[in-house]
């Protein structure tokens, strides 16, 4: 979903050299020429990165906090050459803008990302950065499909194709993020250097824990001391990340241009919420990012839930029945009472009752601001982005809420309603990005019309329910008897709670 990379033009370009440029009111790093250490490296420079992370190490370099740190960031796909070279050419600056639902924006540049490159073009210098003993940690935002070893799912490192290939020639030129990660972690116990941090920031449900195991099992294939080594020594910390950052729209890039009043080829545009939720393991060290709101938590498992749970979980069920319903952004979805009450019910009857919030979050609180969030014009996020790489999201965000709901009134009947809607969206798509998400076994299950609950490899923690296939065939019916849209909303009136108002 990275870009759009914006082609090149005459007018001015955002570098160094422009930012004073600027106007006023666009606020600009001053600490560009100072020797802060780059002690970060991060892999997957997406648009999240950049509005997440990369925007807490800049209110650090900002404050000239002890401890700040810059970023050097790789990127491992050839399809993220554009924007890495955009970026290259701006020195690693890029704009911010927040866009508030009451139309504001407030733009700012970034300057933590020190520098930038692509693994398979400059793959030398790719682990000298890794194995530079100032850095101390090497974050990811791969996305749920980049990790390779997966004990839920049964995905194996083995198995992956790159992991293969990379491992067979001993790691001496390492093709996947696992695979460079395993080789610096091996140069640097060489070279007696301590070990750096491993911290995922990807929505993924212990993703301290996944990508343990996926560096672990990747090293195991080349040295299985190594990767004991590994697994005794080097800390996984799990995270919990929040801000809603969709890839800027025309009409968002070009309210950017009259901001800056020069061209910026790599923008990024986000919302204001955020949040930074860390277990604090970190034994190399790490910067003081409680300083700039990051909070640090022995309780980081109940953060995740929430946030996967009803953020992300209730995005695919935003999508799926909004894309049925004819919409396109997710603020026109919300605004769409069956949608929104679809939605409240998948809250209230499935989601919330299988959590333990953490101490001190009011789950009215929270999905009241999810839902001002969702609701938000400006940001224009849409389905489609919220329907890419949809099996691995419903496996991952509503697969485990599902499981744990079964004993649930009405949950066979709400469940057939999420499940027919994710598939009857997916099979009706024009979307490329849609359907090139959603795996073989899934395209084999539709096109054949064969029972999706035993076809589909992570939905069969499901399968043995009979009340649960008896109640897809009847969504099936419905959609087939009146269409998705009006088969929605007949369907809700029958739906447990929806007698209630939503909230
Ligand atoms: N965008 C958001 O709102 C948001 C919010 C919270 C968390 N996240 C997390 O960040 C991830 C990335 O989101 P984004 O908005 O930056 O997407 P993006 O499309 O802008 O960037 C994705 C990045 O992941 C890299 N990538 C994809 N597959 C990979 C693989 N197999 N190995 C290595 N790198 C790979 C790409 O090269 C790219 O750099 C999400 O999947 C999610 O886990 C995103
Ligand atoms: O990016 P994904 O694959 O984890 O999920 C899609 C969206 O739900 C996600 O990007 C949210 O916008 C984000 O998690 C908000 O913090």
């Amino acid at each position: 979903m990275t870009g759009p990379i914006r082609p090149e033009t005459a007018t001015v370009r955002l570098s160094r050299a422009t930012l004073r440029d600027l106007p006023a009111e666009v606020a600009v790093p001053d600490y560009l020429d100072d020797e802060t250490p780059v002690g970060v490296v991060h892999i997957g420079v997406g648009n999240f990165h950049r509005s997440h992370q990369a925007m807490y190490l800049d209110r650090l370099l900002a404050a000239r906090s002890d401890g700040a740190v810059a970023i050097c960031g790789i990127g491992v796909r050839p399809e993220d050459r554009p924007l890495l070279m955009a970026l290259q050419e701006q020195t690693g600056l890029y704009s911010l803008s927040l866009f508030a639902p009451d139309g504001t924006v407030d733009t700012r540049i970034i300057g933590s990302l020190r520098n930038v490159l692509l693994l398979p073009d400059a793959p030398d210098d790719a682990l000298a950065r890794l194995c530079d003993p100032e850095v101390r940690i090497v974050s990811l935002t791969i996305t749920e499909s980049g990790y390779v070893e997966d004990a839920t799912t049964g995905r194996r490192a083995a198995d992956d194709r790159a992991v293969r290939v990379e491992t067979a020639d001993g790691l001496t030129t390492p093709q996947t993020a696992f695979g460079l990660i395993v080789a610096a972690l091996r140069a640097r116990r060489t070279a007696g250097t301590s070990p750096f941090t491993v911290m995922s920031c990807d929505n993924i449900q212990r993703n301290g824990a996944i990508a343990r195991a996926s560096v672990v099992e990747t090293a195991r294939l080349v040295d299985p001391d190594l990767a004991d080594w590994i697994d005794g020594n080097v800390a996984f910390p799990s995270t919990m990340v929040d801000r809603i950052t969709p890839s800027p729209t025309p009409s968002q890039l070009a309210l950017v241009d009259g901001v800056l009043g020069l061209r910026d080829k790599a923008p990024v545009v986000a919302e204001p919420f955020v949040q930074w939720i860390l277990e604090d393991d970190f034994p190399s060290g790490r910067p003081p990012l409680e300083d700039v709101g990051a909070i640090f938590t022995d309780d980081i498992g109940s953060y995740e839930s929430m946030k996967l749970r009803l953020l992300n979980g209730a995005h695919q069920v935003l999508a799926y029945v909004g894309l049925l319903r004819g919409h396109r952004f997710a603020h026109e979805a919300v605004a769409d009472p069956v949608v929104r009450h679809w939605l409240d019910v998948y809250w209230r009857e499935l989601a919330l009752p299988t959590l333990d919030l953490p101490d001190g979050v009011d789950g009215d609180d929270y999905l009241r601001t999810l839902l001002e969030r969702f609701g938000n014009p400006a940001i224009a996020d849409t389905l489609e982005r919220l329907a890419t790489d949809s099996s691995a999201r419903m496996a991952k965000f509503v697969l485990p809420v599902l499981v744990d709901a079964r004993d649930r009134p009405g949950f066979a009947e709400l469940t057939a309603v999420i499940l027919e809607s994710w598939v009857t969206a997916v099979r009706s798509s024009s979307s490329d990005l849609i359907s090139s998400g959603v795996p073989s076994d899934v395209h084999a299950a539709i096109a054949g019309g064969s029972p999706l609950l035993s076809a589909v490899d992570w939905l069969r923690p499901l399968s043995a329910d009979p009340a649960l296939s008896l109640a897809m065939t009847a969504v099936r019916e419905t959609f087939d008897a009146l269409g998705p849209s009006e088969g929605l909303e007949r369907l809700l009136s029958q739906a447990p709670g929806c007698a209630q108002e939503a909230s």
